[in-house]
């Protein structure tokens, strides 16, 4: 392909303009550049589509084929059966939109799926998310997306790790303080984290599949009471989230409810 590609553009004007560049596109770090257009190995949607977004310069856009079922979950509004955390994620970095079906029957021989044509076009400014709390956040809310997320994060395993969190911030706050020579200690839990990546586990058949042995609830009827879940129930019942699922929540809505944690400094990582 390599050889093919630059024998075409050999004796053409752009044949100096043309540069390949050879080898896994996952490990190589990719030059600044404008437009992607790719047909991909389906295997790769999710990392490929992530390291496009996390890349370091932003572009105008990347047209990219995907399984239908992929590219069905990327454009997935509110309410929609395929909403789920990769489309919370992708859309929260871009605008993405559906362009074309390509039915198998376009391949010779056709293969086992279809494939639709999405555009994605990366939000200009990127959004100023610390995305590891982001992706941690997420994470919790689509347990089970079609639960409500008081029932989610009164899971003794969501709580414990909230705690956890919130209790080695406390440390370091207190740590900072006391170190410190009468200057104001800060700490920056928010901001960009450059070199973080989302993990790319988004080939599970569907979040709502996601079992969780959820351990149960903590203190549930007639336990004994936890200050740290009221904290946690406080929050969701500040911005009414007690009742609502990640299903139907929109962008909005998981960055509201976000910074109400955080608020409270409570801590997804
Ligand atoms: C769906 S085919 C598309 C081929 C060609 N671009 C076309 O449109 O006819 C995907 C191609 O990506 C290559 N490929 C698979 N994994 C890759 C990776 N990690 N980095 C770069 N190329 C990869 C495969 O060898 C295959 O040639």
């Amino acid at each position: 392909m390599v050889l093919e590609l630059q024998r075409r553009f050999q004796g053409t004007p752009f044949s100096n303009r043309l540069e390949v560049i050879q080898g896994d596109v996952l490990k190589t770090e990719l030059p600044r550049f404008d437009i992607c257009v790719a047909n991909i190995p389906y295997q790769i949607s999710s990392p490929l589509t992530f390291k496009l977004l996390f890349h370091p310069t932003s572009f105008r856009c990347a047209v990219i084929m995907y399984q239908r079922e992929f590219a069905m979950r990327l454009v997935a509004q509110p309410g929609d059966n395929l909403y789920c955390r990769l489309s919370v994620n992708t859309q929260l970095y871009a605008r993405v939109s559906h362009l074309l079906k390509v039915g198998k029957n376009n391949f010779r021989p056709p293969p086992k799926v279809d494939s639709s044509v999405v555009r994605i076009e990366p939000r200009r400014p990127a959004p100023q998310v610390n995305k590891k709390e982001w992706d941690g956040f997420l994470r919790v809310c689509f347990i089970r997306k079609n639960k409500t997320l008081g029932s989610i994060f009164k899971q003794k395993p969501v709580l414990l790790m909230l705690e956890k969190n919130f209790k080695t911030l406390q440390a370091l706050l207190a740590s900072l303080q006391n170190n410190d020579n009468g200057e104001a200690a800060s700490i920056d839990l928010g901001g960009d984290h450059q070199g973080m990546s989302i993990e790319d586990d988004y080939n599970e058949v569907d979040d709502d599949d996601m079992d969780m042995d959820d351990g149960g609830e903590v203190d549930g009827d007639g336990g004994e009471k936890s200050e740290f879940k009221e904290k946690v129930i406080n929050v969701l019942k500040e911005g009414a989230f007690e009742e609502k699922r990640a299903s139907k929540l929109s962008q909005q809505e998981f960055l509201y409810l976000l910074s109400l944690f955080n608020k409270y400094g409570i801590h997804f990582t």
